[in-house]
């Protein structure tokens, strides 16, 4: 549980009243002889105390490593240190949209588990190092910053164990919660570079605003789909239980505009995660695809959009040498992906599917019976999700989003008996209601929808009369 950077130290009296005589002292010995007097100091205080401390400092030893620990510490202590501490630090970064309070250095705050108190206290020191890499080599200073954990010796056994274990689950959650989102999407080989940091995949700040409340869909379904995320966010104990990697498939089904890749978005705000937008047709072949999701972090959701189109996954080994005769320019066969459905089970079901956390997997398509059916079988695609046409309920929440309204005296009994006959996309129907200029209100939009719809259906009934037209004209040609 305590990784590198964290060391243990055992003093005895309190950081705040020695403060003064620490100033002085820093300023009147030199540095070599400061560290012979400490270590000398420490021991002795820790033979007359009833106190513990442990130290953990903010890098390795080395300094190169940040330390996880320290991290999840900070983060947990910042909920505490804004209704407590005396002295805060205010942050912020360049995404957030917020300031982040932190206790400041030197500062001290009280936290109360289980019925015992403990004390946190932020402290910075000075170190001495060399500048190797100066053609002078001189001696710089360093700050150093390291959190204490004090307690009474007799709750030794509690807190090395429980609640330390508590602040670092804790702290590490508030982490997830706050830290800035990604989207990622895969950059071809030829620009992966070992040195430069970023690897395989590039990325932009994920900060898509759709969200299951503003998803459009049977709310049934939605809160079906929801309890599912949990359980599977929550399952690590379970699916380490059942001797499964930690990772979950959907397929999402359905014509266009029905809310495939919105769901995506929700589905990634409700959790958390990060967004991996996979591009097959970019990656070369299956050994790069495998690098690809080896290089995916956990908490994220990896996507492969159209899965129809991405490549000819279908029957990509039947049609092979079809395929070829057809491609006659070199150049463009050579640019061609070479991965395929093997390599892409493989990459989804193999080693790697167990490293690095929790995962989704989502594939989106418009024609679900044209894959294969290994592909989306259960245990590789767990949850086949389709996204249908807008009905009543889905309307409901559109009519919500975008005029602000949950019912409509004339025109909602008309809208929901067309709904329920004609196959309208939520994309539609959202662009029919979405007002045009300040002048139209809600009436006005939905009289819009009203319209289109019966202009669709119009059309629908055109279409079916032809559809039987044909079929009688044939049946009376076979006869
Ligand atoms: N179920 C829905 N709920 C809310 N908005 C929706 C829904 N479906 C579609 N929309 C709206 O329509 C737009 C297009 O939807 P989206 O891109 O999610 O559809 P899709 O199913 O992924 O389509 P395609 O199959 O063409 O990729 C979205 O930006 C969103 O505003
Ligand atoms: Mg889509």
């Amino acid at each position: 549980m305590l990784e590198t950077g964290t060391t243990w130290g055992f003093t005895g009296t309190t950081m705040t009243s020695l403060m003064f005589f620490w100033a002085m002292y820093k300023q009147i010995f030199p540095y070599h002889l400061q560290v012979y007097i400490e270590r000398y100091v420490y021991k002795l205080m820790g033979w007359v105390s009833s106190s513990v401390h442990i130290k953990f400092n903010e890098y390795s030893e080395e300094g190169l490593e940040k330390s996880e620990a320290y991290d999840s510490i900070h983060n947990y202590l910042s909920t505490k240190s804004t209704a407590l501490a005396k002295r805060l630090k205010a942050n912020k970064s360049r995404n957030s949209r917020s300031l982040v309070l932190s206790l400041d250095d030197h500062e001290e705050v009280e936290d109360v588990f289980e019925g015992v108190k403990v004390k946190w206290s932020s402290s910075v020191s000075e170190n001495e190092n060399l500048n190797q890499s100066s053609m002078n080599r001189h001696k710089v200073y360093v700050e150093r910053r390291y959190m204490t954990l004090s307690f009474h010796s007799r709750h030794r056994e509690m807190i090395t164990k429980t609640y330390l274990d508590h602040v670092l689950r804790e702290g590490k959650e508030i982490g997830l919660k706050k830290r800035e989102r990604k989207l990622y999407t895969n950059k071809s080989s030829n620009e992966w570079c070992s040195w430069r940091l970023g690897g395989k995949w590039s990325n932009v700040s994920f900060d898509h605003p759709a969200t299951f409340e503003t998803l459009a869909m049977d709310p049934e379904k939605k809160e079906e789909i929801k309890k599912d995320l949990v359980k599977f966010s929550k399952g690590k104990d379970y699916y380490r239980k059942v001797g499964k990697p930690w990772k979950r498939g959907y397929l999402l089904y359905g014509p266009p505009g029905t809310g495939k890749s919105t769901m995506i978005s929700a589905m990634a705000n409700f959790l958390g995660y990060d967004v991996y937008d996979l591009e097959l047709t970019t990656v070369a072949d299956n050994s790069e695809l495998k690098k690809l999701m080896l290089d995916t972090k956990g908490k994220s959701i990896v996507v492969i959009e159209d899965i129809d189109c991405s490549l000819d996954l279908t029957g990509q080994r039947k049609i092979k040498k079809e395929q070829d005769k057809d491609v006659e320019d070199e150049e463009e066969k050579k640019k061609q992906s070479k991965v395929t459905l093997s390599g892409l089970l493989n990459a989804i079901d193999g080693l790697w599917s167990a490293c690095s956390g929790e995962k989704i997997i989502v594939f989106t398509t418009n024609f679900v019976d044209n894959l294969d059916p290994a592909l989306i079988r259960r245990g590789r695609m767990d949850s086949h999700i389709e996204m249908s046409y807008c009905r009543f309920e889905a309307f409901k929440v559109l009519a919500k989003n975008y005029l602000g309204i949950e019912s409509h005296d004339d025109l909602y009994g008309e809208i929901k008996r067309l709904v329920e006959e004609v196959n309208m996309s939520p994309a539609d129907v959202a662009e029919n209601l979405m007002p045009k200029s300040d002048e139209e209100d809600a009436e006005v939009c939905l009289k819009r929808l009203v319209k289109s719809l019966e202009e669709e259906k119009k059309l629908a009934e055109k279409e079916e009369k032809k559809e039987v037209r044909k079929k009688k004209k044939k049946a009376e040609e076979r006869h």
